[in-house]
């Protein structure tokens, strides 16, 4: 009888806080209503979505979080309230490299709140192309993996294409083996991206020796692939086992437990310091001995803490080399923009693809 009245009266009070976070999640709304009406009064083009001050709203629940929910949870749930506030600003769509069903998809949802408007395309250069011709604000293409690397394509992409970063986001992959059926002992084929079969070499080696793995273009068309085909299991995201009519057969059968990939948003917004900054800079050189040094030089003179390089072919000439920096900051800081001055005295070329906020969670 206690509890029945216990029971009870915790309801109550759940009823009591949600009529209050009710009403001032729509008190919220109504301020970022007016938020819109003031940008638009500055700037009858302004930009609504504010990649900075959307990290610096995440950061700042995290720290003063006490639980019991898991930072996690509540930066889910915050970015989810944020979405939602901005869709009463302006209505977006963003292009992912798609179809339905990849990490990419999760990325742009875990961002941008799960009822954001999607355009799935079916390359990394699509995606730069919709975005360039105007038909969607932002797009999101994935930049590197902690187990496999970066990805090339994205960065060739850049060398092409006058956008700028505007953001990142930072996605835990869970790999999972999708089957038609429950039974995935006699499976004989797997389908996935080769990044996929990558990330899952040595389970596969260990549990399916003898089944043939096969690259395709997405994990998406594996799982369609094997939406037909009995003898055969797809690796992917648990969302595509739903839109493919597939049993989730075993999960999180990644090597690493850390498999990570990080993914960009790209757009032609420049974006304001956050506090927490990353600036990601293309850089080419004449080529002479001692060039990667002349070029690393003004960086460590102005103590900039670089955190990645990766170097590129142009496709121009033979045997000359793009690279990718990123760094610590934002270009506004003043050891960066000093450093990007001496920088432009070195090198061929130098452009700032974005400063951006560094991923929250
Ligand atoms: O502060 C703003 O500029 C807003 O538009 C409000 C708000 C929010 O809901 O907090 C909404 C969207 C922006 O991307 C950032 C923040």
């Amino acid at each position: 009888m206690a509890d029945t009245f216990n029971l009870q009266a915790i309801r109550e009070r759940i009823d009591a806080l949600d009529t209050q976070i009710l009403a001032l999640l729509n008190e919220r709304a109504q301020c970022a209503e007016q938020v819109a009406h003031a940008k638009l009064a500055e700037d009858p083009n302004a930009t609504f979505y504010r990649p900075e001050r959307e990290a610096q709203i995440l950061a700042r629940m995290q720290s003063l979080n006490a639980g019991p929910l898991r930072d996690e949870q509540i930066t889910h749930l915050f970015r989810e309230v944020i979405a939602s506030c901005l869709a009463l600003e302006e209505s977006m769509r963003i292009a992912y490299l798609g179809p339905a069903g990849t990490f990419t998809q999760e990325a742009t949802f875990k961002h941008f709140g799960m009822n954001v408007g999607t355009l799935p395309v079916d390359s990394i250069g699509q995606v730069f192309r919709e975005v360039e011709a105007g038909r969607v604000r932002y797009g999101v293409v994935p930049i590197e993996n902690s187990t496999e690397g970066v990805i090339t394509h994205t960065l060739d992409m850049f060398m092409q294409s006058g956008l700028r970063i505007c953001g990142e986001i930072s996605l835990r992959i869970h790999q999972n083996l999708m089957c038609r059926h429950e039974n995935w002992q006699g499976v004989q084929k797997v389908y996935a991206h080769a990044q996929s079969l990558a990330q899952c070499r040595y389970w596969l080696d260990k549990h399916l020796p003898h089944a043939e793995r096969i690259p395709v273009s997405s994990n998406a068309e594996a799982a369609r692939l094997v939406s037909h085909d009995d003898g055969a299991a797809a690796l992917g995201s648990r969302q595509a086992a739903p839109i493919y009519g597939l049993h989730i057969v075993q999960d999180s059968i990644e090597d690493n437990p850390n498999n990570t990939t990080r993914f960009l948003v790209i757009g032609d917004q420049v974006v304001t310091p956050s506090g927490n900054d990353r600036t990601s800079l293309l850089v080419s050189t004449r080529n002479r001995p001692g060039s990667l040094y002349h070029l690393l030089k003004p960086l460590a003179e102005n103590g900039v803490d670089m955190t990645r390089i990766e170097s590129r072919p142009a496709r121009t000439t033979n045997w000359e080399y793009f690279f990718f920096l990123d760094v610590r900051g934002h270009e506004q800081d003043a050891d960066i923009s000093g450093a990007l001055a001496a920088l432009r005295d070195e090198a061929e070329v130098v452009r700032v693809l974005g400063s951006y906020p560094v991923a929250v969670m």
